[in-house]
């Protein structure tokens, strides 16, 4: 049978109309207009797409969005500055660096100066610590987006088993504490785990996010698993355009699994959306109003 398409599109679309509504509340009643600064630096193709569709969605929400773009050869001293500003402005409650950052920049040190309150990316270690010590914390939008994505599927995931398959800062490594935090019983991969086909099988939730173009294959899966796929690779298509690819060979996958996000309509949607959320979020707390209902 073939599986459900968990969809994206829509899921996000029903939590930006939630957060637009919050908004709407917060101008009302606080003379609150959450915003959000995004620092670009460079051009990075990954960056390009998330920046357009968050501006176009943080407005539609009723936030404001300002937009930084500074070039690659930046010098270090100049993004600290810009930071230490965002952090001072009372209109900014969000700041999101865009990563990775081009050659010569300490991406350790730019995100060390974001203030925590306003860290909407979830990755200052002031964060990232209370996060991994189960505490409330400021999370990254991609492993909220992917919660999101496989509870619109399972109300719990107490007890079931996920493979996160990357450790990065920004997705894997959060993912897996997001994921302890709902009881699931986690297993980490990466590039050194062996036999990780076989470490797939044994998993009813599928997290892939590596990079690699349709790595995971339809018989590395459970049937009837529910597969997250957060890749995103940007191949040549007809015309002289570009198309994403996934990290999850989806046809094979819609032939075993469950459920399968698609890409693009899958987890690079509820991260925009997630992005709106914690920006929300860190208005209130930076305001002393009580967290949003959403
Ligand atoms: N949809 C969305 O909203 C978002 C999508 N992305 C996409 O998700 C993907 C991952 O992003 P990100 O986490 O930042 O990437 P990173 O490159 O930082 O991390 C990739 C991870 O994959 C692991 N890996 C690499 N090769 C293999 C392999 N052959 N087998 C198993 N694991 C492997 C690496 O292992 P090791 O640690 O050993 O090197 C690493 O932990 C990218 O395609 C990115 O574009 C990212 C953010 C948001
Ligand atoms: N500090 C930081 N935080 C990030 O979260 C971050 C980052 N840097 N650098 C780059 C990656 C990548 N990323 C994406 C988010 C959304 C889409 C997205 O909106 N995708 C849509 C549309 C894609 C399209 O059609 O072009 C989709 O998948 O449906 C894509 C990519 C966030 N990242």
């Amino acid at each position: 049978m073939a599986a459900s398409l968990i969809d994206g599109k829509v899921i996000a679309a029903d939590l930006r109309a939630r957060v637009a509504v919050e908004v709407a509340r917060m101008k009302r009643d606080h003379g609150l207009t959450p915003g959000l600064a995004v620092v670009l630096i460079g051009n990075d193709p990954a960056s390009e797409v998330y920046v357009r569709n968050k501006h176009k969605q943080t407005q539609a929400a009723g936030m404001a969005s300002f937009e930084h773009m500074l070039p690659a050869d930046v010098a270090q001293a100049d993004v600290l500055a810009l930071i230490a500003e965002l952090n001072a402005n009372p209109a900014v409650h969000g700041i999101l660096v865009q990563l990775p950052l081009p050659k010569g920049l300490d991406t350790e040190a730019v995100i060390a100066a974001i203030d925590p309150a306003k860290d909407v990316d979830g990755l200052h270690p002031h964060n990232a610590g209370r996060l991994a010590g189960g505490l409330p914390a400021l999370s990254p939008c991609t492993p909220l987006g992917c919660i999101i994505l496989t509870k619109s599927v399972h109300a719990s995931l107490e007890g079931m088993d996920a493979i996160v398959i990357g450790r990065s800062n920004l997705v894997g490594r959060p993912l897996v504490q997001l994921l302890l935090n709902e009881n699931a019983t986690v297993t980490i991969a990466h590039s050194r785990s062996r036999d990780l086909p076989d470490l797939c099988r044994r998993a009813d939730l599928v997290y892939a996010a590596v990079g690699r173009a349709e790595m995971v294959r339809g018989d590395w899966l459970k049937p009837g698993a529910t597969v997250i796929d957060v890749g995103i690779t940007r191949v040549p298509a007809a015309e002289g355009k570009t198309r994403l690819i996934g990290d999850v060979a989806f046809n094979e996958a819609m032939q075993v699994a469950g459920a399968v996000t698609p890409v693009p309509g899958g987890v690079g949607q509820m991260t925009v959306a997630c992005l709106l959320v914690n920006t929300l979020r860190a208005a209130c707390a930076i305001r002393g109003l009580p967290a949003p209902g959403v």
